[in-house]
């Protein structure tokens, strides 16, 4: 585990530059040393403005695409091709341009299932936690995650882990969440066990509404009450944020 290190940026435009900057920047240093690399996306607004600003980079060619894998700390329980999929926004501002053109193979892109007919969200935390074991090294049950990216809610929530929330206390590598209090109220989203297996877990958050969660969590306020301040990566833990979520 691994003390939370703060970078502030000046504004949440520079925040999601220099979030998209660090991403290329370690999956470069990554993949001179090893290969496949796994990383972990975030829904929410400033991580899709990360992942467009991935595809405005001059450095967007430089990543070998073809050995990269991305998975989701969460997924909304909605049917296939609804707006509010996490992975949809994500293809819509980058994915499906690298895969289109830049070698990253669409197999590659591992979702927890949509919403279908008969299908419980528990069902679909479950058939989530099968791909990740496939990918897990001999006998683990989740992949290597080299980076796994958070999202912040003003509850201090993190993936679909919310405050007071059955979640909370989830054993194994996903759960299937009901009546989440951010909408929509189904949920797919990793544990903490599998969130802080990762090596590296950078936590986004921007803008005055966030600056209580932050504070919370880096304050040492308890699991129930600011999940945020309960996930660390085992080499390294990144609040990444702008100078409003920090009161300034
Ligand atoms: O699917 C989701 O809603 C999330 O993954 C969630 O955890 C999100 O990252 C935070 O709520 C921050 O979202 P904003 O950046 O939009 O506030």
């Amino acid at each position: 585990m691994s003390a939370p290190l703060v970078v502030v940026h000046p504004t949440a435009e520079v925040l999601s530059d220099a979030v998209a900057a660090r991403l290329l920047t370690r999956l470069l240093d990554v993949q001179s040393v090893r290969t496949p690399v796994h990383v972990v996306l975030t829904g929410g607004t400033l991580g899709i403005a990360s992942l467009a600003s991935v595809a405005a980079s001059p450095l967007v060619g430089a990543i070998d695409w073809s050995a990269v894998h991305f998975w989701w700390g969460d997924e909304r329980y909605v049917a296939d091709g609804d707006a509010d999929r996490n992975e949809l926004q994500a293809r819509e501002v980058l994915l499906d341009r690298l895969v289109a053109s830049l070698g990253l193979p669409a197999e590659n892109l591992h979702v927890a299932p949509p919403a279908a007919h008969g299908v419980s969200v528990h069902q679909a935390a479950a058939a989530y936690a099968d791909e990740l074991a496939r990918f897990a090294p001999p006998g683990g049950t989740l992949p290597s995650f080299e980076v796994l990216m958070l999202g912040v809610g003003p509850d201090a929530h993190v993936a679909s882990l919310f405050p007071d929330h059955a979640g909370l206390s989830a054993l194994g590598t996903t759960a299937g969440i009901e009546n989440s209090p951010k909408p929509p109220p189904l949920r797919v989203t990793l544990t903490f066990d599998a969130i802080n297996s990762a090596r590296e877990v950078w936590l986004i958050a921007s803008g005055e509404a966030k600056a209580d969660a932050v504070s919370r969590s880096l304050g040492g306020a308890p699991v129930e009450e600011a999940p945020a301040g309960h996930v660390h990566g085992t080499e390294r833990t990144l609040w990444l944020v702008d100078a409003a979520a920090v009161g300034r």
